[in-house]
């Protein structure tokens, strides 16, 4: 099942990636940055051996932050589902690393020591991974609470050295002012991503039925066409239309008419692949891009579909069906022409005595075209003949 377990419908859905996305790539990163991480961490233990350059707490922390970091990364290569604990854990090394190396300097040298060097340029890292980790929430206050000891820090400073070590507390109040501003930015960034994932919904969704629509139909099929084209793979539409709707809406009222769109929705949804997507194309025709599959493959999906919609019970009443068209991909399609051919092909089954699927049949291709544009819908036998003829 494709989309069915959002509001956003498929296409939709896609783009505000679900929590397993999100969590697909974070691993990614976690898996990138924790190697990097590691191997930066065991060179620059090597080199505080070889050149003394660094902050002599440095000598033990670094093989055990390194060391640490590499096996969290093998640990999460194998195990995907420890990713929050991983994280946590990551998070916790890097940021207990900044302040005892920076505590050391404050303590040991507060009067020897200059400007705080580049190695504190890692603590945005620690704010940034708080937000990717926590809540907005959470992340403030974690955040802040690092910060808070940046502040115990630089007041020790001032405190231990009368004032004096004016180049070190300069760049302590730097690296505090500093945090404050990142932290709050990311705060505010982070409290406007939902919004800004509402509004993509909004934008992009159909509110009766959930899924996608006609715009976001439109940009996903641009996309599996380029692709298609590109790599030379199979791509089907499906076009389908609920049959003599009207007279369910006058008979039944506008409210059973609603319902029958979203059971409809509903249960077409139930067959999609991940790969398929359904959009709502109009008032009561639907569309669906499905890619990796050639036209043969697509009547039969067709063909399923349309039996699910005619065994349907809305409301007790209503039985609706639907007249579905197919089309496929062809060398030198444009998103037009093959919803075009759908749109022939659906309005050949509706003139054929609809609730039926079919493709477009070439010899009758420009007959269909002329009962689409002049008879919407053709209703009786004689226009089925004049068409057949
Ligand atoms: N309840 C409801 N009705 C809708 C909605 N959108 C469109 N419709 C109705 O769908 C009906 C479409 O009617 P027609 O275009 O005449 O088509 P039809 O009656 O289905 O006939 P054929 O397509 O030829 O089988 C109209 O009465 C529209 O008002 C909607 O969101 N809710």
């Amino acid at each position: 099942m494709a989309d069915g377990g959002t509001p956003l419908g498929d296409g939709a859905q896609r783009q505000e990636a679900p929590p397993d996305a999100f969590d697909r790539i974070k691993r990614r990163m976690a898996l990138l940055g924790m190697s990097c991480g590691g191997i930066a961490s065991l060179t620059a233990a090597v080199l505080v051996h070889r050149v003394g350059l660094f902050n002599p707490v440095d000598a033990r922390i670094l093989p055990l932050l390194g060391t640490t970091l590499l096996l969290l990364t093998v640990a999460l290569w194998r195990r995907p589902l420890l990713l929050p604990w991983i994280e946590r854990i990551a998070w916790g090394l890097l940021t207990a690393y900044l302040l005892t190396a920076l505590a050391y300097k404050t303590f040991h040298y507060p009067f020897g020591s200059g400007p705080l060097g580049a190695r504190n340029f890692w603590f945005f890292l620690s704010y940034l991974l708080a937000f990717l980790i926590w809540s907005p929430r959470n992340a403030l206050f974690a955040s802040l609470a690092v910060t808070l000891a940046l502040v115990i820090l630089a007041l020790w400073t001032g405190i231990a050295t009368g004032g004096r070590n004016v180049s070190l507390l300069a760049s302590m109040t730097q690296l505090v002012a500093a945090s404050i501003v990142y932290i709050f930015t990311h705060f505010s960034f982070a409290q406007l991503r939902p919004q800004y994932a509402r509004m993509r919904t909004l934008a992009f969704s159909d509110p009766l039925t959930g899924c996608a629509n006609r715009r976001r139909a439109e940009e996903l099929l641009a996309h599996e066409v380029t692709r298609a084209k590109r790599y030379g793979r199979p791509l089907s539409v499906i076009l389908f239309d609920l049959d003599h709707f009207k007279q369910v809406n006058d008979q039944h009222g506008h409210a059973i008419g609603d319902a029958v769109l979203r059971a409809v929705t509903h249960a077409v949804r139930e067959d999609l692949r991940t790969l398929d997507h359904l959009a709502r194309w109009g008032g009561e025709e639907f569309l669906i891009i499905a890619p990796e599959i050639s036209q043969p493959r697509a009547l039969q999906f067709g063909e399923r579909l349309r039996k699910r919609i005619s065994v349907l019970r809305v409301g007790g009443r209503v039985q609706p069906t639907a007249s579905f068209g197919v089309a496929s991909y062809r060398i030198g399609d444009t998103v037009d022409n093959l919803v075009q051919r759908a749109d022939r092909a659906m309005y050949l089954a509706k003139s054929l005595g609809r609730n039926r699927v079919e493709q477009e049949r070439p010899q009758t291709a420009a007959q269909t075209n002329e009962a689409h544009d002049e008879h919407p819908a053709a209703e009786t036998e004689d226009d089925q003949l004049a068409l057949e003829e």
